[in-house]
């Protein structure tokens, strides 16, 4: 069985009363038992978070970390501190990073291994531009990502491995892929991992679908074969609606 996993990623959202506003709220909600809950606030919220949410089954994760294990690089953040604070989960590869600040498929395929060596979860993200969906090169470009960024990982490693597909897109538009193409992409993830890998590897690897994931949208794609959650972002940022997409899911 995979894992089922529902995540919401802040992004630049939410200063310290903001954070402690949707604690209070999310903390008085009941969860499904079958589903991993995780929300990703940004650096300067996450010990907050974490120390509030110590007993509420809620995983705590950051958004970004640096490749490297500390030294002078200005404003970054390394996994022995997400570590230290309680964030032993990252997200890596998210498409703003990779369009806003220059992270090829080169630098996250460092940044998996240190946050490997560091013991920690990963959540990596892929996903294609419009202009590759339209031009038919979305499988190519999605299968480029995964073999650049993360296929060198070793077999024991997928244990720590989560895949977020997010069609560029759909993310912040309102425009959501279909639950037919998040299924169709996420069947053809699943079966390069096995490619690559094996297939008993790629069953248990959770994908997540992410990019306008709404409450009145989730079910269906929560529904797909092959989708096991998905990434969320603006509809994470209140507790009602996070909720809702959680609730979302039957399977
Ligand atoms: O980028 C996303 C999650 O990482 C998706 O964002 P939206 O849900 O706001 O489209």
């Amino acid at each position: 069985m995979r894992k089922k996993i529902v995540a919401g990623n802040w992004k630049m959202n939410n200063d310290i009363a903001e954070t402690e506003m949707f604690l209070v709220d999310l903390k008085k909600q009941v969860f499904p038992e079958n589903i991993v809950i995780m929300i990703a606030p940004p650096f300067t919220s996450l010990n907050h978070a974490f120390n509030s949410l110590r007993e509420h089954p809620v995983t705590v994760a950051g958004q970004n970390m640096h490749q490297s294990n500390e030294g002078a690089f200005t404003g970054e953040i390394s996994a022995k501190m997400l570590k230290s604070i309680g964030a032993n989960t990252v997200i890596l590869g998210h498409s703003e990073r990779r369009a806003y600040f220059m992270e090829d498929n080169a630098t996250l395929a460092e940044k998996v291994n240190t946050a490997l060596e560091n013991e920690m979860t990963i959540i990596f993200c892929i996903g294609e531009e419009l202009e590759d969906r339209k031009n038919g090169k979305h499988f190519e470009l999605i299968k480029t990502q995964l073999t650049e960024g993360i296929f060198h990982v070793s077999d024991e490693s997928w244990q720590n491995i989560i895949i977020a597909y997010e069609p560029v897109w759909a993310i912040g538009t309102g425009e959501t892929a279909s639950p037919e193409q998040a299924q169709e992409m996420h069947k053809f993830i699943r079966k390069t991992i096995a490619e690559n890998y094996s297939k008993e590897i790629a069953d248990k690897v959770s994908i997540l679908y992410g990019g306008s994931v709404k409450p009145d949208n989730a079910a269906e794609i929560f529904e797909q074969t092959d989708v096991d959650g998905g990434l969320i972002g603006g509809a994470s940022l209140k507790v009602e609606s996070f909720m809702k997409i959680i609730n979302a899911f039957k399977k």
